[in-house]
């Protein structure tokens, strides 16, 4: 069973749950993410958002902490191969950041077209 296909995949599953762990404990990027991911949970409950906005929510929270994450994992990389300063780490770096704010941009785009119209009523969007 161990050495099976089913094996394998369950024992993956069980390092993407450490990983995810792992993130949560040491990344303060994560621990950050995940706290705005509260506060709009929360405004959501709140605001009694929709199912579609729910969704597109659920999308962009799990978008930014996905980017992050990935983020996490590159710098991660780059200081083991490489820790001393050079000007390539810095790049990949600088790269990988960028992702995260593309993702990030989105996410607060996507906060703006659901929340703005509960937050201002009578303003005709
Ligand atoms: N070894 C290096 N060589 C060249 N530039 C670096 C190096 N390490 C960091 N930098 C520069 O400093 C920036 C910040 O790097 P750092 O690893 O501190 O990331 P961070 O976003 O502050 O991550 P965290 O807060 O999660 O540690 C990088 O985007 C890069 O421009």
């Amino acid at each position: 069973m161990r050495d099976s296909y089913i094996g394998k995949r369950i024992k993956g599953g069980g390092y993407a749950i450490k990983g995810a762990f792992l993130l949560i404990k040491h990344e303060h990027s994560i621990q950050v993410q995940i706290g705005v991911s509260i506060i709009v949970t929360i405004a959501g409950f709140y605001f009694d958002i929709s199912k579609i906005e729910w969704i597109f929510q659920i999308i962009a929270m799990g978008m930014v902490l996905c980017a992050e994450g990935i983020n996490s994992a590159i710098e991660e990389i780059a200081d083991f191969v490489h820790p001393d300063f050079h000007s390539k780490i810095g790049y990949i770096k600088d790269v990988a950041a960028g992702a995260v704010l593309f993702a990030a941009l989105t996410a607060v785009i996507i906060a703006g077209f659901i929340y703005l119209p509960y937050i201002f009523p009578n303003y005709e969007w």
